[in-house]
């Protein structure tokens, strides 16, 4: 592999907005981009955990996508280390999830976040411990409620008046009374104004999500719940979005939490015993690209930890047990995601620029969050290494949709051909659970790779499994 000078700046032969400039090397990994093992081996192409993507494509097809095992468990470690306990450490299903996850979330002894009957079913089917289980969502359906309580799931984070008054129902054709009441923590919008995309930040006021701190609706929430006994307060949840690196949105809602978490227990001293757990949500970011820079989860925690205890002295209440959901953080620098590289376009633009449009064998069906959130990738020529002068590329899909981009700028050198293998880093989070078969395009495999050895997680969706539905 041979260093390169750097390749056309933005605006000079390629169009617009590179979000990064043409790299030294195109075939360099950043490492903390790409999995915690992924190289390059033979020939230059690129090595996950040991397997060679030209061995991946050829077993499984493209397009594809793989998760690293050790590098998923590896920062479920991480983040248990941070927090002091694996069962504080709250995994958001929502980002991927699948009977094999799920039996890495137990075995790591880490707890699960859910919202919706699908993923709690999942998780039931695969025999995650039930207790260790949270249920969220801003609409749950009495169905779902009724699987959380039947389950006995670890807590209902319960997100509207409605909800309560539907839980106290339940507590009665459940046979829930004061000694077997049902655990909930409320989900408090703590105006926390999260500097992320506007899309994934949820604690301003004005959003669906949340009993409102300022407005009086938390404390309200908490007076609707004391009253009925077979429903027992155990905690207080915030999340204040997603794809977060700045840790001062995270510290201030830390710090009014243990406001309310005060408050609460002035006016309910009887809660004093029982009301013990801080969930301050998930929402650390990672890095998608080289200047990506997120803050680690031992630091972040540290500061958190501090800021709570220093708080709850402050305040004169008992610390409370510090739970969080990070869901991104574990999931998604693991994951890569493997085309295969078709037509290869350069369209002309205005003023004599030239934007060289590369299509892939999937697209916004297996990734739908640069079309959505406007989200940076890192694509690399994946079946071998080049020589060749990096050219400003854009990565796009199959569908019929202008919008179908998967990755807006990135470099890749000139001599890419049909049939070449192109991989995208961090795609673990939200690319396969935010997956559709939009143009009924089936969805890729997930792979599993260990050790220099690969095992089938989800296989590929087939023309057959599209039918399933049809009523003929
Ligand atoms: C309540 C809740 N917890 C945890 C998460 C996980 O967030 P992230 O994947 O950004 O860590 C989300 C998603 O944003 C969420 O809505
Ligand atoms: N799905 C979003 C994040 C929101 C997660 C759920 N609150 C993403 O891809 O970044």
């Amino acid at each position: 592999m041979r260093a390169h000078p750097a390749g056309p700046r933005s605006g000079e032969l390629h169009a617009d907005r590179p979000t990064e400039q043409a790299p030294a090397d195109p075939n360099r990994l950043d490492q903390h981009v790409w999995p915690r093992n992924a190289d390059r081996g033979p020939g230059g192409a690129l090595r996950l955990a040991g397997v060679d993507v030209r061995d991946l494509a050829g077993d499984y097809g493209t397009p594809l996508m793989t998760m690293d095992e050790a590098d998923f468990r590896s920062r479920c470690r991480d983040f248990a280390n941070a927090y002091g306990s694996a069962e504080a450490v709250h995994y958001a299903g929502k980002a991927f999830l699948s009977s094999e996850v799920l039996r890495w979330l137990t075995e790591e002894g880490l707890s699960l976040d859910v919202c919706s009957g699908g993923e709690l079913n999942l998780a039931l089917r695969a025999g995650f411990p039930a207790g260790r289980i949270t249920l969220h969502g801003s609409n749950k359906s009495d169905a779902e409620l009724a699987l959380a309580v039947e389950a006995r799931i670890g807590a209902i984070v319960v997100d509207s008046f409605d909800e309560i008054a539907r839980l106290a129902g339940l507590v009665e054709s459940a046979d829930r009374g004061e000694d077997d009441p049902i655990p909930l923590m409320i989900r408090v919008t703590v105006g926390v104004e999260a500097h992320t995309h506007e899309f994934i930040a949820t604690a301003h006021e004005d959003q669906k999500f949340g009993f409102s701190l300022a407005g009086g609706a938390a404390a309200e929430a908490v007076r609707r719940i004391v009253v009925c006994r077979g429903l027992r307060l155990i905690g207080l949840h915030s999340h204040i979005g997603s794809q977060i690196f700045d840790p001062s949105g995270f510290e201030v809602s830390a710090h009014r939490l243990v406001g309310l978490l005060a408050a609460i227990q002035q006016e309910h001293p009887e809660l004093a015993d029982t009301l013990t757990e801080l969930d301050l949500g998930g929402g650390l970011g990672i890095a998608y690209v080289g200047s990506d820079d997120p803050p680690a989860p031992d630091a972040m925690a540290k500061s958190l930890l501090d800021i709570v205890s220093r708080e709850c002295q402050f305040a004169g209440v008992a610390t409370p047990h510090v739970v969080v959901e990070p869901g991104r953080a574990i999931a998604g620098p693991g994951g890569v995601t493997v085309y295969q590289v078709g037509t290869i376009k350069d369209v002309a633009l205005d003023g004599g620029l030239v934007r060289r449009y590369v299509s892939v064998d999937g697209g916004m069906s297996d990734n739908i969050r640069t079309a959505l959130y406007d989200a940076d990738y890192t694509a690399v020529l994946a079946s071998r290494d080049s020589d060749a002068a990096p050219v400003l590329c854009r990565i796009v899909g199959k569908h019929c949709e202008a919008g179908d981009v998967v990755v807006r700028d990135c470099y890749l050198p000139a001599d890419l051909v049909v049939g070449d293998l192109l991989a995208v880093a961090a795609t673990g989070a939200y690319c396969y659970a935010m997956s559709s078969n939009y143009n009924r395009v089936p969805r890729p495999p997930v792979v599993t790779v260990a050790a220099g050895d690969t095992r089938l997680m989800l296989r590929r969706e087939t023309d057959d499994d599209l039918m399933l539905l049809e009523k003929w």
